[in-house]
């Protein structure tokens, strides 16, 4: 059987997400609708019709204040802020739909994990294991000053922080309580089983936690874990915890040496690679002509904000207003390292195909990129996905939007059928949760090649 090909809608639960300036178009509702629940529910009803796989919501904890060193910027264009917390959407969306699942980013950096293992236990049932969590480290210094810290905390010692948040995590998850212990014997008085519940007594360097975990098993126990790190500690993470990861990369060649080097350190921490889904970016405007599709793409480009796409490359932790006024002819280099994501910075040096000059760089943010972007009639932007599927041995997409929902309900109704006929698309949903969904193995729970797994007191055949 083809390949089918994994579809995420990418949305966060704010005004703007990566569409920059995009607030200005007449076609977008977002920045309007985002905050009235019924805009979310009609989306999720949409993309469940589109059968996509889950909605993924992205989010940050603070603003992007790097670049021109000022929050007005990303807040003048409304880049992520205002930011609402996604999490509270999703039992509505849940509640009217039967097959989408839902991600949500929490931070392991300024979260506590007793307290996020019961939001997830607590959404695991509630959507029926439809949940999943994209473990984020957070790469925005004012995050850091937001709970309290001078700083961020060092880019590789968050991972290390990462991995001790995602070990309580797992104890609270897998270990805490038995399969049975809420036996409801009326006779010996007992609804739970005490003998069933177990404390954990974490001590580490970071986590201090006594337990038991306070929520019942949930029906995966452990969310589906998403991440997103390229970097070589991000990709170590994610090799050894993730069960969705998302690799960026400016060509298909770049997207399969990390799809390859992530399969390659995951069998090294024993794990199958089968286990381990890559997905990577999509960005599409279609029509029914490509004149159209096109025109679209001039209309959207003439209120493109390239502030607001210098605000988000701040994530990177350069500020790129510091190149601007530098002869447009010089290397484009940093000339000093940073604590922040390097996922961005990489698109501009070592992952860009050919080594580029500062004006050549900060052109990069004048207008919708037409290299990231497929443009055209549906059959032709079918040809384009099938290709990017095929050429980057990547197992499905993160969709993003550009005019909300426009443009999803144009991608629904003129690429998906396309997309079935070919058999690279589901024409109806697996039964069961997320993880039986993503991998047909029968079972919901974590498989026993991942490390969440060895917590497990018994190894429970759910
Ligand atoms: C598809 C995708 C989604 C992401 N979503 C978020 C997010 O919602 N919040 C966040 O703080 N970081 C997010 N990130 C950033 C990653 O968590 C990570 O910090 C970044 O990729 C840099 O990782 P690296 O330094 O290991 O390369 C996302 C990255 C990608 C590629």
């Amino acid at each position: 059987m083809t390949k089918q090909i994994i579809l995420n809608a990418f949305e966060m639960s704010s005004s703007m997400h990566n569409s920059h300036g995009l607030w200005k178009h007449p076609d977008n509702k977002r920045h309007r609708r985002y905050k009235d629940l019924d805009y979310w529910i009609e989306l999720a009803k949409l993309l469940e019709r589109g059968m996509f796989d889950a909605i993924f919501f992205a989010d940050v904890l603070g603003i992007y204040d790097i670049y021109q060193k000022s929050k007005d910027p990303s807040i003048r264009d409304g880049l992520q802020v205002p930011v609402n917390d996604a999490s509270l959407l999703i039992s509505a969306m849940a509640s009217v739909t039967e097959n989408l699942s839902f991600a949500i980013t929490v931070s392991t950096t300024y979260e506590p994990p007793f307290g996020n293992a019961r939001r997830f236990s607590t959404l695991d049932h509630l959507t029926k294991g439809r949940i999943a969590w994209n473990v984020v480290t957070s790469y925005l210094p004012n995050a850091a000053r937001n709970f309290g810290l001078p700083d961020m905390i060092k880019h590789d010692e968050r991972y290390n922080k990462a991995d001790e948040f995602l070990e309580v995590s797992y104890k609270l998850w897998e270990q805490s309580w038995e399969d049975n212990a809420m036996i409801e014997n009326v006779e010996t008085n007992t609804l739970v089983d005490p003998e069933k519940v177990h404390e954990i007594n974490h001590e580490g360097t970071y986590f201090k936690v006594e337990g038991p975990h306070l929520s019942e098993p949930s029906i995966q126990r452990t969310p589906v874990i998403y991440q997103a790190g390229t970097s070589e500690r991000g990709r170590e993470f994610a090799a050894k915890h993730a069960e969705c990861i998302f690799v960026g990369g400016p060509t298909p060649e770049r997207i399969r040496f990390y799809t390859e080097d992530i399969r390659q350190r995951a069998q090294k921490h024993g794990r199958n690679p089968d286990n381990i889904k890559i997905i990577s970016f999509l960005s599409v405007i279609v029509a029914e002509t490509t004149e159209e599709a096109w025109q679209k793409f001039e209309e959207y480009n003439k209120v493109w904000s390239s502030d607001a796409a210098k605000a988000q490359f701040g994530a990177s932790g350069y500020d790129i207003a510091e190149f601007e006024g530098v002869d447009p002819n010089e290397p484009f280099e940093y000339k000093k390292s940073t604590e922040g994501g390097h996922y961005k910075a990489a698109t501009l040096t070592k992952d860009a195909p050919k080594k580029l000059s500062v004006g050549e760089a900060l052109k990069r943010f004048e207008s919708l990129d037409r290299t990231q972007i497929i443009v055209g009639n549906p059959s032709e932007v079918a040809d384009a996905i099938q290709r990017q599927f095929e050429e980057s041995g990547v197992d499905g997409f993160n969709l993003n939007h550009l005019v909300t929902p426009g443009d999803l309900e144009s991608f629904i109704e003129l690429v998906i059928p396309i997309l079935q006929e070919r058999g690279l698309y589901k024409k109806q949903y697996q039964s069961g949760t997320l993880r039986e969904k993503l991998f047909p193995r029968g079972k919901s729970i974590l498989p026993d090649d991942h490390p969440g797994s060895q917590y497990r007191r018994v190894l429970t055949e759910r």
